[in-house]
């Protein structure tokens, strides 16, 4: 998979995944954890309303999203305008506590991470096949900053049932991808659905994380 795939989704509004309302479960686990007004790093942010739901419960938000086209529609679906700065290979959109970098998640630096807080991954890890997987776990945990803490949702779904993306990522990886970093609870495990569809045996089920 690479970066063509995601702009190409974009290009056809292939996005099953942009959900038109934040998430249920960032809405009930959030807040617990993670005092405002903290920065939040949103990885792989897409034209979610996460983070205009984190913006409003008083959150610095700082997201990374590859394609510039799904950054154009979030600001222009939510009436904002944003600033729009060259910072070095990222492109800065921004307004108010809000911040967007247009760019590969893979250049971050630990510099360009030095004030995020905390983390929320929804659609993120379980975009990404296991090779990149692993490469994308490693990559945040080097460059977050010691304290971060995180919320992650994932997928699982049986062996076989569909092909990524979402892939189905089992609570063994979560624990070998993170563990030695960050204490990890699974605060949730419940019916999960894909791209909203929902058959009549749903094998999908939702899993969250919270990793302190
Ligand atoms: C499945 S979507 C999830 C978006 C968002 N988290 C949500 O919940 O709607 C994955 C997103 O990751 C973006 N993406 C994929 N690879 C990336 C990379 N290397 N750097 C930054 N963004 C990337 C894609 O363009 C896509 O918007």
């Amino acid at each position: 998979m690479d970066a063509s795939f995601w702009h190409e989704r974009w290009e056809n509004q292939q996005i099953g995944f942009h959900r038109p309302e934040p998430h249920e479960l960032l809405k009930k686990h959030f807040l617990n954890g993670i005092k405002a007004p903290a920065t939040v790093f949103v990885p792989l942010c897409g034209k979610s309303k996460d983070l205009l739901w984190l913006l409003q419960k008083g959150y610095r938000v700082f997201g990374v999203e590859l394609s510039e086209l799904a950054v154009k529609q979030f600001f222009e679906d939510n009436q904002l305008t944003p600033e729009i700065t060259q910072r070095g290979e990222f492109k800065e959109y921004a307004v108010d506590e809000l911040v967007i970098w247009v760019g590969d998640f893979f250049k971050l630096q630990q510099n360009d991470l030095a004030g995020v807080d905390a983390w929320y991954d929804r659609a993120a890890m379980i975009a990404l096949p296991p090779e990149m997987r692993r490469h994308y776990v490693q990559q945040l945990c080097e460059q977050l900053p010691g304290s971060a803490k995180g919320l992650l949702i994932t997928l699982q779904y049986p062996a076989g049932y569909k092909d990524g993306p979402p892939f189905s990522v089992l609570e063994g990886e979560v624990e070998a991808g993170y563990g030695q970093r960050f204490s990890i609870e699974q605060i949730e495990s419940g019916e999960g659905v894909i791209n909203d569809q929902k058959p009549e045996d749903n094998p999908v089920t939702e899993q969250v994380y919270r990793l302190d």
